[in-house]
């Protein structure tokens, strides 16, 4: 299996004087697989998953490295530039979460070099107003990933991603029309039919909707249509099924597994729930206080744990629910 993304050595801390949120944490993702991060709360799942989106805010600092291998026709070649880049959109990302999903800045743009600092020193890509000061690159050929075009995040509470007071056939059809360049027209041609793929009845008449007006498992649909609508190598879905009662939340997973397979998309799934990743991951990492204790195919994960830590997470389902982990199938979506 070819890399998609190669993280070594990753660590983040949010305060000078905190704790790390993420300690050393080295993995591949292969392109094409399907990996799912499990943890308890404040295991560090967000922050490996926004670190690898380089959507951390500012002041964190990081150390370590994210490589991504993106085929030529995806990721720009890394800038080398050490020229500030004065971005006003890059300075939203930090600050907005609505709106996230549909970023149109180049927020991967030279940032092989600026999301990870070989030193561990501020992350350099977000200081205040927006202005960046380049580092030069240690890595200089490898290729850096754009949010939105290049990597689809869909985050747990869909409210927090999709603008309140905009149709949401033209939320899904901007992203289109950002990334793919189509005109507005074809975006919302590609729209309507990402409404359709994503199972929403009336596509035509859900094109028009504003969020309000959706339940939360048909505006986590909607959010999912957006992340996927320019066609990501990476999708990351964070908790995505979290705030969704237990029939939509194995309707979404069911839905989230069929759209990576149809667009031959990698997907990381960040979950408390063993059992939901266990219906879908290829390969599960157990994260535990920032540490990443586990990493193995799903059985053995689920059938011979190793680590202590996941064995408790294994028997501790399996003490709630006689289920078979591995024989779980979500509902159809
Ligand atoms: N913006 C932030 N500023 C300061 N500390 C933060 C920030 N975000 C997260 N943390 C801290 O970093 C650690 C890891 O948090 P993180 O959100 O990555 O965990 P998580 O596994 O995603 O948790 P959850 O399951 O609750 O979403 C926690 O101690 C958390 O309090
Ligand atoms: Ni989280």
């Amino acid at each position: 299996m070819t890399a998609l993304l190669s993280i070594r050595d990753l660590s983040v801390r949010y305060r000078r004087d905190g704790v790390a949120a993420v300690k050393g944490i080295s993995l591949d993702v292969g392109g094409g697989e399907r990996l799912a991060v499990i943890g308890e709360s404040g295991s560090g799942k967000s922050t490996l998953a926004l670190a690898i989106a380089g959507l951390l805010p500012g002041g964190a600092k990081i150390g370590g490295r994210v490589d991504w291998f993106l085929p030529e026709s995806a990721g720009a070649k890394a800038s080398l530039s050490v020229l500030p880049d004065i971005s006003p959109s890059r300075g939203e990302i930090g600050s907005s979460v609505a709106g996230l999903l549909f970023a149109t800045s180049k927020i991967g743009e030279g940032r092989d070099h600026e999301l990870i600092s070989p030193l561990e020193g501020e992350m350099s890509g977000r200081t205040e107003g927006g202005a960046t000061e380049r580092r030069p690159s240690e890595i200089g050929i490898a290729q850096t990933p754009h949010l939105g075009r290049d990597i689809g995040f869909v985050f747990q509470d869909p409210s927090a991603s999709l603008d309140p007071v905009m149709p949401v056939g033209k939320q899904i059809a901007e992203v289109a029309h950002t990334h793919l360049g189509l005109d507005w027209p074809q975006s919302l041609a590609r729209a309507t039919t990402l409404l359709e793929r994503v199972h929403l009845p009336d596509p035509q008449a859900i094109l028009r909707a504003y969020p309000h007006q959706l339940s939360g498992g048909q505006k986590q649909r909607v959010a999912i249509a957006a992340a996927i609508a320019a066609g990501p190598k990476l999708l990351i879905a964070d908790e995505a099924t979290s705030a969704l009662d237990t029939i939509v939340q194995a309707e979404i997973v069911t839905l989230i597994s069929r759209l990576v397979a149809e667009d031959g998309m990698t997907l990381l799934f960040i979950s408390h729930d063993i059992a939901l990743a266990a219906a879908l991951a290829d390969r599960i990492g157990v994260l535990r206080h920032g540490e990443l204790v586990e990493l193995g195919e799903t059985r053995q994960i689920i059938e011979e744990p190793r680590h202590p830590y996941t064995r408790s997470l294994v028997d501790a389902h399996l003490g709630l629910d006689a289920k078979p982990l591995l024989d779980r199938q979500g509902a159809s979506a």
